[in-house]
């Protein structure tokens, strides 16, 4: 596991979409595993800023999704399937086609879910699988003590998860109690992981991601397993951290870097 300590948000958000923009320059028709959620809003900024500026041909990527609310009425904004519209399909101006996602409104969703993990085979495989991590730790939405070895399933968000979600939804009642998410197993498949993370409130599932057991009440701690996972965090997301001092010296060392 590589852990990249950076300033802020928004530099953690440009060097990852360096990263994603040298994937795409590589192999044209990359599929990108995309994650909701407000930490990587700077990402998808920085990757359209370079789309725009015509630095960046994403025209043949593909965008794979996460996770998905069970039950919000088709269309409604904060399904991800229209976050990710919204904030990664449309500014890259990529279209629905290039898009593949859960049905969160199947009625039988295990289908649905056997459906979208059989669906990311064919496509390939993710090449790079964008992750950031809740307070709990989760991946994802495989809250803690979810199977190292879970493919894409129902699952129910703990308390925690739902207050920390409640800001996108107009009252805290409103954020479902169940979701589809990409299994650990179906996320370890990807062939590179990098998750960001910022602010100090994730600091603690951050040291326990990177230092502490692999083990199932940490879902993040599953990247330990990944041939080629990278954390990418800010100062506060590192702040507990006993190796961090390491982390950026071995960082700062790499005098040919191409990018994570
Ligand atoms: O980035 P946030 O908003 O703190 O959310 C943390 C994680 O939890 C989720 O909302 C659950 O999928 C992810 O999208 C996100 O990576």
């Amino acid at each position: 596991m590589e852990v990249v300590i950076v300033q802020d948000a928004e530099a953690g958000g440009e060097l990852i979409a360096e990263t994603i923009a040298n994937l795409l320059r590589r192999k044209p028709d990359a599929l990108l595993g995309v994650a909701t959620g407000s930490t990587p809003l700077p990402i998808y900024q920085a990757l359209t800023a370079k789309v725009r500026s015509g630095a960046l041909d994403a025209s043949g990527a593909r965008i794979a999704q996460l996770d998905e609310y069970v039950g919000l009425p088709a269309g409604h904004p904060e399904s991800y399937r229209s976050v990710v519209l919204r904030e990664v399909v449309e500014p890259l101006g990529l279209t629905e086609d290039a898009f593949m996602g859960p049905d969160g409104a199947a009625e039988d969703v295990q289908a649905a879910c056997e459906a979208y993990d059989l669906a990311l085979a064919q496509a390939g495989g993710v090449d790079l699988q964008l992750l950031g991590i809740g307070t709990d730790g989760h991946i994802g939405f495989n809250e803690p003590c979810s199977s190292l070895a879970s493919r894409t399933r129902i699952k129910t968000l703990t308390r925690q998860t739902r207050e920390d979600n409640a800001r996108f939804f107009d009252s805290p009642d409103e954020v479902p109690h169940h979701v589809i998410t990409q299994g650990i197993g179906t996320i370890l498949e990807a062939r590179h992981l990098v998750l960001l993370a910022t602010g100090e409130g994730k600091a603690e599932a951050v040291a326990q991601t990177v230092e502490g057991p692999v083990a199932a009440v940490v879902p993040a701690s599953a990247l330990q397993l990944h041939p080629h996972a990278t954390v990418v965090v800010d100062e506060a997301a590192a702040s507990k951290l006993k190796l961090a001092e390491y982390f950026r010296a071995t960082y700062a060392s790499k005098p040919d870097w191409q990018g994570i």
